[in-house]
């Protein structure tokens, strides 16, 4: 994700935040008819995507539908160049219509992230697919690497315990952590949870490149 800054006084802010609102609701829309298309079938299948498509065309007709002086959660910046950045992440950010999204709660020598999963993550029925779980641990352990390291760190290694099913259409919980920084290394681990209970356990590694020369 672009890191925000000011934005230099000559330029313009990227778009409205009323855009950005609406940008975000048609991600929201988009989910919602990925899901959608798993789990409709036959004769519903046009009345639910005339639904979804209507929902859309009445947001652009009439914007302020969508809650007057809501803000968006994730509205282009200006990165440190000074260039408009669209927060593109696939798993938190709210533009991006394949995050689920997952949300940051807590932040700090522990991150703490919450998400439900919908039908398009699915791999054993009603459970995540586990590429996916690792998908979002290798997400969540980065952002204790940022939160708690200052050089910008790349994952060089993730290892996933699998230890009981993470279930979809439920509230679960990411939590990740630094355990040891060794010069341009930093160690994290962290887990996935439901219900209370360890689903899924992850370590790893992540680097900071080498200074360039
Ligand atoms: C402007 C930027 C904005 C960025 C925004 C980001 C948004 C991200 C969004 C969220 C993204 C989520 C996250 C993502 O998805 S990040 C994307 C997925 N990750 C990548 O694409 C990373 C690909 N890999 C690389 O680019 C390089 O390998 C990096 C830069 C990581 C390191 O390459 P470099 O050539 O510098 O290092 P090295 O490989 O020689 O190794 C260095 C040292 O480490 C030691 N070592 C190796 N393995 C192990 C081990 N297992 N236990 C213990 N030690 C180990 C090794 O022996 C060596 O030691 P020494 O010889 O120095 O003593």
């Amino acid at each position: 994700m672009a890191e925000a800054s000011t934005a230099p006084p000559d330029q313009r802010v990227p778009e409205s935040i009323q855009h950005s609102v609406l940008a975000e609701f048609a991600a929201g829309v988009c989910r919602d008819i990925a899901g959608g298309l798993l789990s409709t079938t036959g004769d519903d299948l046009v009345p639910f995507l005339e639904r979804e498509v209507g929902r859309l065309r009445q947001a652009l007709e009439d914007p302020f539908a969508l809650g007057e002086g809501s803000e968006p959660r994730h509205p282009p910046v200006f990165d440190r160049r000074g260039r408009i950045a669209v927060a593109t992440n696939p798993v938190v950010s709210h533009r991006n219509a394949i995050a689920p999204p997952m949300k940051l709660v807590r932040s700090g020598d522990e991150c703490e992230f919450t998400v439900e999963l919908p039908l398009q993550y699915q791999g054993p029925p009603s459970k995540l697919h586990g590429g996916y779980s690792a998908v979002l641990l290798d997400e969540a352990l980065w952002k204790a690497v940022r939160v708690n390291v200052s050089a910008i760190s790349f994952t060089r290694e993730l290892t996933i315990g699998y230890e009981r099913p993470v279930p979809l259409f439920e509230p679960v919980t990411v939590l990740a952590r630094v355990t040891e920084v060794d010069g341009r290394k930093t160690f994290a681990e962290g887990e996935i949870l439901a219900g209370g209970e360890v689903c899924s356990r992850a370590h790893g590694l992540w680097i900071s490149p080498r200074p360039r020369e």
